[in-house]
């Protein structure tokens, strides 16, 4: 049975289209990103699963029930938002504890299940506190809390931590993932951090200007992104023009595109790889090595390198055939021979 599926979902708001036939299948107990570019309808998604945003035309089904029609409360999802939106006028066991209150739950299972629910989060004992006494991830915490502490069927995350430190963003990314697995609780999450995506994920939705371009697991994303475009949204800097003597695997590819670290200038030349000749015009400094401008062929792609290189002097740029992402002609991803023969 499907967690969550979305079909044909289509959201109009006044006179613009911002979802456009979404189809979507969400498994029970797995995490999935809503991944894009600001303005590419993720948080609409979200919204219109939560039963916040109408759906123009199309269906969404929790199990086998649609939810469709229902208003949020009877949807029975959780959400957290990118604030964290607690009382500040109630401590953090009242805070945690309000949603059992509000569906009639007796105090001292109301006690309890807060409790259990610390424990869970690591803020055991924190009932007492004040919530502005927190710090922003103990606090993300606890909205966090707030939404697990009815046992929902699923919860959806708008951006959760990008009101974060990064140290406190990256372990809170950890924390939420091995939460969300030991509850085995299906997951849907906004973000435009592809980093945290490609981390957190079981499955990644690539969105954009309001349709979806890819669904894949995080590697299958970062290795074969759909077309270029989606290429360069995830960190695919570099392209070239495929030539004659690129490795043979790519033969029929058009555009051939790498990311800055798997290219370099100061290795030996090696069979099976992408070789540019060409000149140095930039060396910067990046704190693990040098990044490296090379202009070849009136064009600058770019290069990492362990120790400095001076601007002038001629270079090889080499990228091994592994880390090469082969487009056709239409700018679409093109398996290259070699990625055909393993999946035939
Ligand atoms: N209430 C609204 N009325 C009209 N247009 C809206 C409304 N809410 C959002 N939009 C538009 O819908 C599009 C998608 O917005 P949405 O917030 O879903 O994108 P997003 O991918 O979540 O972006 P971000 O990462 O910046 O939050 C945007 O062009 C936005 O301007």
């Amino acid at each position: 049975m499907n967690a969550l599926s979305l079909s044909e979902v289509t959201v109009d708001l006044g006179p613009r289209r911002i979802l456009e036939r979404i189809n979507l299948v969400v498994t029970p107990g797995s995490f999935t990103c809503l991944l894009g570019p600001s303005g590419c309808g993720k948080t609409t998604l979200l919204r219109a699963i939560a039963g916040f945003t109408p759906l123009s035309s199309g269906d969404i089904r929790l199990g086998e029930r649609s939810i469709t029609e229902l208003p949020p409360e009877k949807r029975h999802t959780a959400m957290v938002f990118q604030s964290y939106a607690l009382w500040p006028h109630m401590n953090v066991g009242d805070n945690l504890a309000y949603p059992l209150k509000l569906r009639g739950i007796p105090k001292d299972e109301r006690t309890q299940r807060v409790a259990t629910m610390l424990e869970r989060l690591a803020l055991g004992g924190f009932e007492h506190r004040s919530v502005t006494q927190l710090s922003g991830g103990q606090r993300q915490r606890i909205a966090l809390g707030r939404a697990l502490i009815i046992d929902p069927p699923l919860l959806l995350l708008d951006e959760p931590l990008s009101n974060l430190d990064a140290s406190i963003r990256r372990s809170l990314r950890g924390e939420l993932r091995q939460l969300q697995k030991s509850l085995g609780l299906t997951t849907v999450m906004v973000t435009h951090d592809q980093e945290e995506a490609l981390q957190m994920a079981d499955q990644i939705v690539l969105m954009r200007e309001g349709h979806i371009v890819q669904v894949a697991p995080p590697a299958s994303l970062y290795q074969q992104p759909a077309d270029l475009e989606a290429a360069r949204f995830l960190g695919v800097d570099n392209t070239v023009a495929c030539s004659p003597q690129d490795p043979s695997a790519l033969a029929g590819a058009k555009t051939l595109g790498f990311r800055t670290r798997e290219a370099r200038v100061d290795v030996a030349p090696s069979v099976n790889a992408l070789v540019r000749r060409g000149q140095v015009t930039e060396c910067v400094y990046t704190g693990d090595g040098y990044q490296i401008g090379v202009t070849a062929n009136d064009q600058t792609l770019f290069a990492t390198a362990r120790t400095p290189v001076e601007a002038g002097r001629f270079v090889t740029l080499q990228v091994p055939e592994s880390a090469l992402i082969p487009f056709g002609p239409d700018h679409r991803y093109m398996p290259s021979l070699n990625a055909q023969e393993h999946t035939a």
